[in-house]
């Protein structure tokens, strides 16, 4: 008797959410799954978040990965032509996670229109209705965090029970491992700006509920650095299906800026490149999206130029057509020592450099994970979101960070923070030595028979079992 043909590969609809600091990571695991060619992977995307597809695009063809464009329905609180959280930074999510929600019967009735529609939903934490969604169209869904597994308990503490923490301070979380203590200014952005009864709000809420309700998490995380919240996870939600697959920046260039073409990274690696190569260079970037005021700008270029360090400093503008305030002179005065970058650069590739020694960073989750990868000490100046969350793990509990400044709106003194900029990236420093352990911690995970390398190949096999379980071959 002839062989069967092989039954075709499972298809996937994955969702990512537009903003840089959740897609790229997503954006490495699809480029995972779409490997080997084990899945068929449809993903939602808006007109102008294509180009930010095109890495990826770039390595994998239909039909292991195709798209599935839809303009993005308006919203009176996002200017026309904005797409993306990195246009209008933190305010954006509000707006584009109700614009993104009214997409829901267009993906349905998509999805009743295919052949071979998808057996489950990947879709990022912020859009969580599509739990709701998945649950119509009888298929599983999995949330994507581009976070930590802490944040994911954090949240749904918070929202389970609005009234229980709103006038709390600190907030103490004896429920959750560790029982941690935060000060209310350092919860999270969404919980900080819910407005009860408020229909868009009430939907984040719900949204950020439902992920621990859905089939199963996925973390960019790994489990020496968050094996205590995996495990309450596990417990929490009755399911295995909680995997740790970070970081997911070492799983390949799926989402890596330096693919783009519009984002030339070839300079900036030139420079490190005739600098020594003793970890002298601080990097200073704030993640995708926040927006410095011009007194910021000021501030941190003086600090800058008085630590008489060897640095690289990401500036994002406040327009395409608008210049950034850098004082007079300040280029000139730094030259030879300073290199100042307009917009955005391949920092996976910058942090990995010799030459590279320190980051200043706003302590977003992607970036501590890129610089615990590249074994390269933090110098945390939290400003909002998860970051003041993020930035007790780092600083307190694993010791690889230095806190230097905090606050959104804070500007700091020049002297003290050129004098803490200078301190840290002195040789001596203790974090550095963390740091390099915890760089062998995060590259055991992902290489075979690590941690992240197991939940991974788990994640991918209760895929697969999917696409059986779908066309009747007997796994229960
Ligand atoms: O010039 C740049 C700037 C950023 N990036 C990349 O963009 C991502 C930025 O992510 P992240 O460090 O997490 O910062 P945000 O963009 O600010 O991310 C938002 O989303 C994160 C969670 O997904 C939260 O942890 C942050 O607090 C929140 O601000 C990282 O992968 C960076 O490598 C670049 O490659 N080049």
């Amino acid at each position: 008797m002839a062989d069967h043909p092989p039954p075709p590969p499972p298809h996937i609809l994955v969702f990512p959410f537009p903003a840089q600091g959740h897609a790229l990571a997503l954006l490495d695991l699809i480029h995972h799954l779409s490997l080997r060619r084990r899945f068929s992977l449809t993903v939602v995307t808006t007109p102008k978040n294509l180009p930010s597809l095109a890495p990826l695009l770039s390595l994998h063809q239909p039909p292991f990965l195709n798209l599935l464009v839809f303009p993005l329905p308006p919203h009176p609180l996002l200017p026309a032509g904005v797409e993306n959280v990195q246009q209008i930074g933190n305010a954006g999510n509000l707006p584009i996670i109700t614009a993104l929600h009214k997409l829901s019967d267009p993906i349905a009735n998509w999805f009743h229109s295919q052949p071979d529609p998808p057996v489950a939903i990947i879709s990022d934490f912020f859009l969580g209705w599509t739990l709701a969604l998945a649950r119509r169209l009888h298929i599983p869904r999995f949330a994507f965090f581009s976070t930590r597994a802490f944040l994911a308990s954090l949240n749904d503490h918070l929202f389970a029970d609005v009234e229980a923490v709103r006038d709390m301070d600190p907030v103490v979380f004896d429920q959750l491992p560790g029982s941690p203590t935060f000060k209310s200014e350092h919860l999270p952005s969404t919980f900080r700006r819910y407005v009860p009864g408020n229909s868009d709000w009430e939907l984040v809420r719900e949204a950020l509920l439902s992920n621990l309700l859905s089939d199963g998490c996925v973390f960019n995380t790994f489990h020496a650095l968050e094996g205590p919240y995996l495990d309450f996870l596990r417990r929490k939600m009755g399911t295995q299906k909680v995997y740790a697959v970070g970081p997911v920046s070492l799983l390949g260039t799926g989402g890596d800026p330096k693919n783009l073409g519009d984002h030339p990274g070839s300079d900036v690696i030139h420079w490190l490149d005739h600098c020594p190569d003793n970890g002298s260079v601080l990097y200073v970037c704030f993640g995708s999206q926040k927006l410095m005021t011009n007194h910021q700008m000021e501030a941190l270029a003086a600090a800058l130029e008085q630590s008489m360090v060897r640095f690289v400093w990401v500036v994002k503008k406040p327009g395409p057509e608008m210049e950034f305030s850098l004082p007079d002179g300040f280029q000139d005065r730094v030259s030879g020592r300073g290199l100042v970058l307009d917009g955005w650069a391949p920092q996976v590739t910058i942090l990995n450099h010799p030459a590279v020694g320190g980051f200043l960073s706003h302590c977003g989750w992607n970036s501590l994970l890129e610089a615990v990868a590249a074994g390269v000490p933090i110098l945390g100046w939290p400003m909002e979101a998860d970051q003041f969350v993020n930035a007790r793990l780092l600083v307190e509990d694993l010791g690889v960070a230095v806190k230097v400044c905090e606050g959104a709106d804070t500007v700091p003194d020049p002297v003290e923070l050129g004098r803490r900029i200078a301190q840290s990236m002195s040789q001596g420093l203790a974090e550095r030595k963390r740091a390099g352990e915890m760089k062998d911690e995060a590259l055991a995970a992902v290489e075979q028979g690590g941690s992240s390398q197991i939940d991974l190949e788990r994640f991918v096999q209760d895929l697969q079992k999917l696409q059986i379980e779908e066309k009747g071959e007997g796994i229960k």
